[in-house]
């Protein structure tokens, strides 16, 4: 694991050191963003135009923000629009890598890099931008047509896919609507800092202090969440929204990776039985079952953190989803 500083790779853990033990995430630097014909400004450098086969989304299937993204392919029904290939799940000392290996094929999405044949990722953020500083994060929405990364912002690129490509699928569903936007911002809010990466704040941890400071809230608002779907099929009541598939990549991994290797050990999902039912409805929603691969899911985090996991032993179960 890795960044690149000014355009050079180099090998290096998260620096917990100047945040007293506790991980800090980067933001992510490209936030361009892609509009639908009505929208486009041919002369705002950030502004990138809806068209058919451009655009390509690279994706780690271990990843819960590159998740995120393809989920956003299924309910939007981009899969003829936007193209799709995956990384290795073992993120060492050359970060994300895009090599061949038949242990880990996918029947959905093939590992490797179909527009330029680079081995590593970093290669895609120095095409884009030779100087680059900064973490080499997945997913990366690639132009084809400028040969530059239009955004590698989960949070953004959801949102695109939700309205941008309209036109040409004929699929409106919205799950970002104008009536629920400040409803859902405050709980995605909550969500991110004490779930989507709270888990990875008790995780990457380096002393006991920052664990347990991230530990309380991420299972408080589990409690919350638990309580909260007493009385809603979905986060914000009847319809699915963004806020529900942003905590489902969250979810459909806490009991295989994080409850153990992350210690988000209090209570597992399948304790909660709102949310193991929540979890299983959006799972079962059409398609979506199809971009959970438990494999890469717990080979990456077990296999790839080494300063957690030194033996690199990946652990045999859970081997279902729902047991
Ligand atoms: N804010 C970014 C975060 C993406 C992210 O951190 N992805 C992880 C994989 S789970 C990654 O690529 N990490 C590599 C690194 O931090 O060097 C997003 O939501 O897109």
């Amino acid at each position: 694991m890795g960044l690149l500083v000014k355009g050079q790779w180099v090998d290096k853990w998260y620096d917990t050191k100047a945040s007293k033990g506790e991980f800090v995430r980067s933001e992510s630097k490209f936030r361009n963003w892609i509009y639908p014909d009505s929208e486009y400004q041919s002369n705002n450098s950030s502004h990138f135009p809806a068209q058919a086969g451009r655009y390509h989304l690279y994706v780690s299937l271990a990843c819960p923000w590159a998740h995120r993204a393809l989920v956003f392919i299924k309910l939007k029904q981009l899969e003829e629009i936007i193209s799709i290939s995956c990384v290795h799940p073992d993120m060492l000392e050359n970060g994300w890598e895009f090599k061949q290996d038949d242990n880990f094929n996918d029947s959905n999405i093939d590992i490797g890099d179909p527009l330029h044949q680079f081995n590593f990722a970093y290669q895609l953020y120095t095409k884009a931008k030779p100087n680059y500083s900064g973490r080499v994060t997945v997913p990366i929405l690639w132009d084809k047509k400028r040969q530059t990364i239009v955004s590698n912002e989960s949070s953004e690129i959801i949102r695109i896919f939700n309205r941008a490509f309209d036109d040409m699928t004929g699929n409106t569903l919205d799950f970002y609507p104008e009536s629920k936007a400040n409803e859902i911002d405050l709980l995605n809010e909550r969500i991110y800092n004490t779930l989507n990466n709270g888990v990875y704040k008790c995780g990457f941890a380096t002393t006991q202090r920052a664990y347990e400071e991230a530990l309380t809230p991420l299972f408080d608002t589990l409690n919350f969440l638990e309580e909260r779907l007493t009385t809603r099929t979905y986060l914000l009541g009847k319809e699915q929204t963004e806020a529900d598939w942003r905590l489902f990549t969250t979810l459909i991994r806490f009991d295989a990776v994080y409850f153990g290797h992350f210690k988000c050990n209090l209570k597992r999902i399948l304790d909660y039985p709102n949310l193991n039912a929540y979890l299983k409805r959006l799972f079962d929603t059409p398609n979506i079952a199809s971009t959970v691969n438990l494999q890469h899911i717990k080979r990456h985090y077990y296999y790839s953190h080494k300063t957690i996991n030194p033996t690199q032993i990946v652990p045999l179960g859970p081997t279902k989803l729902f047991p």
